[in-house]
């Protein structure tokens, strides 16, 4: 079997070189270009603290998608250039798979009318970790006997994005299953700007972010007497490689564009 031949987009963060690592023990996969906003024309096994790889690295990503044979771009950079980057791979006929979160809904629709027009896979997951892909799908269960519900996402303090992609995409799955409700008393009132958080149909989306969090969300049930909680905890980045790796492998036999990860699942 020939290996999957595979660009990352952000190799130096805390994911890309996550991804990196995934991808040298893998093998099944190959690294053929890396675009990054520095280092151009320099080699991933010379940068410091990178795997030993010998593909290239591009600051311009067009010239990699034109110079380099790709089957699938792997990108994990910043919402701004996250969807620049989907968007040229498409262009390119070069599968793209996203964790890159903080894209828009409109972004997301132009993305898969784009796929399914060029009939491509690819893939765009807020959250790459099996146990986050089943909180989402309980609590979307859970949504049709509890229709009260709260979300509070904990992440890192280097985070861009607020809500996170996961508490954005739970939410959608939970209005699936519910009507638009308004929580709280009719005539709450915050007095301090915030204070009752997001607002997604009525359903409230607290964001926290500190240092030494990794990923973690908590959907919170209210009902009669009774509440539910069901959370999930990132507690290191590997957590993420295997949704990675899948996606990577799947999406070669793919033509449309899955968004979320549950969808590649059995
Ligand atoms: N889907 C998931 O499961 C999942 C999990 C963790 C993080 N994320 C998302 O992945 C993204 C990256 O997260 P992270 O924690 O690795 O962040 P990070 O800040 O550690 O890494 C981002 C990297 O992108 C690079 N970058 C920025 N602009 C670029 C450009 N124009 N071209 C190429 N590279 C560029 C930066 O140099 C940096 O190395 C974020 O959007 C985050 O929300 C998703
Ligand atoms: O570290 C991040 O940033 C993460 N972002 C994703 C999100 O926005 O949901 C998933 C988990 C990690």
């Amino acid at each position: 079997m020939k290996p999957i031949k595979v660009i990352v987009a952000g190799p130096r963060g805390k994911m890309g070189s996550a991804a990196l690592r995934m991808i040298q023990q893998s093998d099944n996969l190959q690294l053929v270009g890396c675009i990054d906003r520095k280092f151009d024309g320099q080699i991933v096994k010379d940068l410091d603290g990178l795997p030993d790889f010998e593909a290239k690295i591009y600051e311009d990503p067009e010239v990699c998608l034109n110079e380099v044979e790709a089957d699938v771009l792997i990108d994990l950079t910043t919402p701004e250039f996250g969807y620049k980057h989907t968007k040229l791979a498409l262009e390119n006929g070069v599968r793209p798979v996203v964790g890159t979160t903080g894209f828009t809904k409109e972004q997301l629709n132009e993305l898969t009318e784009m796929a399914e027009n060029k009939r491509i896979g690819a893939v765009i997951a807020p959250n790459f970790a099996i146990g986050a892909v089943l909180m989402m799908q309980f609590s979307k269960w859970a949504a049709k006997h509890f229709p009260d519900v709260e979300i509070i996402e904990r992440h890192h303090d280097q985070k861009l994005d607020a809500p996170s992609g996961t508490a954005v995409k739970t939410a959608e799955l939970i209005q699936e299953e519910r009507e638009a409700k308004h929580q709280g008393h009719p005539d709450e009132k915050e007095t301090m700007k915030g204070a009752r958080g997001a607002d997604s149909e009525g359903l409230k989306i607290h964001s926290v972010r500190l240092p030494g969090l990794v990923a973690h969300q908590e959907v919170m049930f209210g009902g009669s007497g009774e509440t539910l909680t069901i959370k999930h905890d990132s507690i290191n980045r590997d957590s993420f490689m295997t949704g990675v790796k899948l996606s990577v492998e799947r999406v070669m036999e793919m033509d449309i564009l899955a968004y979320g990860l549950e969808n590649l699942l059995d």
